[in-house]
């Protein structure tokens, strides 16, 4: 089975590029610029990454992307991640950014879209991935920031795909950013947001809703509200959940706990992601062989869960940017030849 899942092409939806920074790069990052960290060795940062919750760890992933103040940081951020995600077999990816928690230490958009669309376009040609930026508000921030965000946005509007939200759920519901995502709607920008990962359903609801998502990142506690459920699966909504980071932020206390077979048995459009994968121990790889070894799915679930993705990846509004008709095909003729 680990050789089925190692070759399954991957679309990653669910990736926030600064929680694929690695302890050996935010050191190596952090030395050149004589940053002081907080740790002195691998092994101590480890032991940091032992997290309550959702806010717990978030205090440690906005620390840490402290590291990233230049262009090239945040290429060298990507090239690494890319280079993780080809080995585990990614062929598509989505990656989220958060532009203001570079922008209140004085790092520009552009040097943010610089740095990262370098490392995109080189890991087309170098990895055989495409792939598109999805910058997303801070949901812990004011709307005011949000709308100062999206005016400034504007003007980098066709280097990238659509907008999320996220960041600290609970106290901070979808409605208080609805301003934003009807204006990003009305440009033609995908909207996708957080919802349902520590916050209730009903911000799952108010995020389609109010905010008019198209996708839910995490989504895992729409099982509460069976009504929502149904929507949910007879809309098609795909929910990208990500099985390592609901361990490790309690969200589930163990992997055999994830309700992950209950959202598949429900007719919901899943898809698996890895979140955060430098802090939640592993990548799409990890992910996929975690939830096997606890919940032990059919190979045909598999490629329902791989062929969710590709159909739920936003597809190409800009040059270069989403996924195109033809790479779908490839796609989907690389998960034929999965099946035995
Ligand atoms: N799992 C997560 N939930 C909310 N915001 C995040 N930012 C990075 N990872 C996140
Ligand atoms: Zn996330």
């Amino acid at each position: 089975m680990h050789d089925f899942l190692a070759r399954l092409p991957k679309v990653e939806l669910h990736l926030h590029i600064e929680g694929s920074l690695t302890p050996a790069l935010m050191f190596e990052l952090a030395a050149e610029q004589g940053i002081a960290l907080p740790y002195a060795t691998l092994e101590e940062v480890e032991a940091a990454y032992d997290f309550a919750d959702l806010p717990a760890f978030l205090a440690l992933y906005y620390q840490g992307m402290g590291v990233l103040n230049d262009e090239s940081h945040f290429y060298r951020l990507a090239q690494d991640y890319f280079r993780r995600a080809s080995a585990d077999g990614v062929k598509h990816l989505e990656l989220f950014f958060d532009p203001q928690a570079h922008l209140s230490r004085g790092v520009s958009l552009a040097t943010q879209f610089a740095g990262l669309e370098r490392a995109c376009r080189e890991a087309v040609k170098e990895f055989d991935i495409t792939s598109a930026l999805v910058p997303s508000f801070l949901r812990c921030h004011s709307a005011e920031s949000a709308r100062e965000l999206f005016d400034a946005l504007i003007p980098f509007e066709s280097r990238f795909v659509g907008v999320g939200l996220d960041s600290a759920e609970i106290g901070n519901p979808p409605e208080k950013f609805t301003e934003v995502f009807q204006l990003a709607g009305e440009r033609g920008w995908h909207r996708v947001a957080h919802a349902g990962e520590e916050g209730p359903a009903a911000y799952i609801r108010t995020a389609l809703e109010v905010l008019g998502v198209e996708r839910i990142d995490h989504g895992v506690r729409c099982l509460e509200d069976p009504a929502l459920v149904a929507e949910l699966a007879e809309r098609r909504i795909p929910l990208t959940v990500c099985p390592l980071s609901n361990v490790a932020l309690k969200v589930v206390e163990r992997m055999d706990d994830h309700p992950l077979p209950k959202l598949i048995e429900a007719g919901l459009n899943i898809t698996l992601n890895s979140d955060d994968p430098a802090y939640f121990g592993g990548g799409m790889l990890d992910n996929f062989i975690a939830v096997q070894q606890a919940l032990d799915l059919s190979e045909a679930q598999w490629i329902t869960l791989c062929r969710n993705a590709i159909d739920a990846a936003f597809p190409q509004r800009a040059e270069g940017l989403g996924m195109s008709d033809t790479r779908r095909d490839v796609l989907l003729a690389q998960l034929d030849s999965c099946v035995a």
